[in-house]
């Protein structure tokens, strides 16, 4: 008999209050997002535990090299005080090296975590226009983001050995401009061809650093933010005339590994939500309703990678 084990905290949602802003960060064309004042930091983290140190708790019920997930959480907790830094993945990395320097018991950890989003309320400037309240945010529904960091340890030190970063859930419709045809037809096929549709897509993006510290690094110059790579995404959609969802990805992950010298690997996973149909008006036939489709729905996944 062999057995695979790890154990961990899920869920450990937090609001640290007055982080660091995120300064410093490489502007792109395609998005306005030049830094965040981090008034509101608010994280959901999962802490998972490897090792076979601590088989004996599963084989003999013997606690000892068990470190409680309660206690686990705490920590999470405590550890978000004394976070100096400014972004998700700097919070994660810091968590993991805190976790492995005071926990001898961990052998190797595993920290995910999903941004938990809210905006600033916007408010009437006095002297006209609108501004960020710095007090009131509003938790947002959208798409947010995440990383998962991998750590072991290395003589005394502790080393990431993977890595994952993304900005996840969303759900982006494009009323038109978007054409699915000349696809493989057999005695199966009922789909009609399409020359234009409302492509209603979900899609969750992930990507790989060359260098990892580039990730983590304080210095942010060479960071890839989630909120650039959200509008960025979005610029590739409201352009680009796709031929599928394939072609769609295929012309977001190009354009992400140009745009960003510093991403070794770019990743999407979508569904495929197009509406159906309902009604067309008599009067325009630009003016339509649509309803949602039933199940089951398209997937459609990419992992790009650079040649050199
Ligand atoms: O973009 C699409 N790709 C497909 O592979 C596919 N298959 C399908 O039925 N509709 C679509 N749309």
């Amino acid at each position: 008999m062999s057995a695979e084990i790890s154990y961990g905290k899920g869920n450990i949602t937090l609001y640290r209050t007055y982080a660091k802003p995120m300064l410093g960060l490489t502007e792109i064309p395609e998005s306005e997002f030049s830094g965040r004042e981090n008034i509101l930091f608010a994280v959901d983290v999962d802490v998972e535990v490897f090792g076979n140190n601590f088989i004996a708790a599963y084989t003999e019920g013997i606690n000892t090299d068990v470190v409680a997930t309660d206690t686990m959480k705490n920590f999470v907790l405590k550890k978000a005080i004394a976070f100096d830094g400014s972004t998700l993945e700097g919070f994660i990395n810091f968590l993991g090296q805190e976790f492995l320097n005071t926990y001898p018991q961990m052998r190797s950890l595993r920290v995910t975590g999903r941004e938990q989003p809210f905006a600033a309320a916007r408010l009437p400037h006095p002297n006209g226009g609108n501004t960020n309240s710095e007090v009131l945010f509003s938790r947002s529904r959208n798409d947010y983001a995440v990383t998962v960091l991998d750590f072991e340890r290395e003589g005394n030190a502790t080393k990431i050995v993977a890595h994952s970063c993304g900005r996840v859930g969303f759900q982006l419709i494009k009323v038109t401009g978007s054409l699915f045809a000349n696809f493989a037809r057999d005695e199966y096929t009922t789909l009609p061809e399409m020359s234009d549709r409302p492509l209603f897509i979900y899609l969750d993006v992930y990507w790989k650093y060359a260098d990892v510290e580039n990730a983590i690094a304080s210095d942010l110059s060479h960071y890839i933010p989630a909120e650039q790579v959200r509008d960025f995404v979005q610029v590739v959609f409201h352009e680009f005339v796709s031929k599928s969802i394939q072609h769609l990805v295929y012309e977001m992950g190009v354009r992400l590994l140009q745009r960003f010298p510093q991403m070794a690997e770019v990743s999407f996973a979508a569904e495929n939500r197009l509406w159906d149909t309902a009604f067309v008006s008599d009067a325009d036939s630009k003016i339509k309703v649509y309803c949602d489709p039933r199940p089951p729905y398209g997937m459609i996944k990419l992992t790009l990678n650079r040649d050199d």
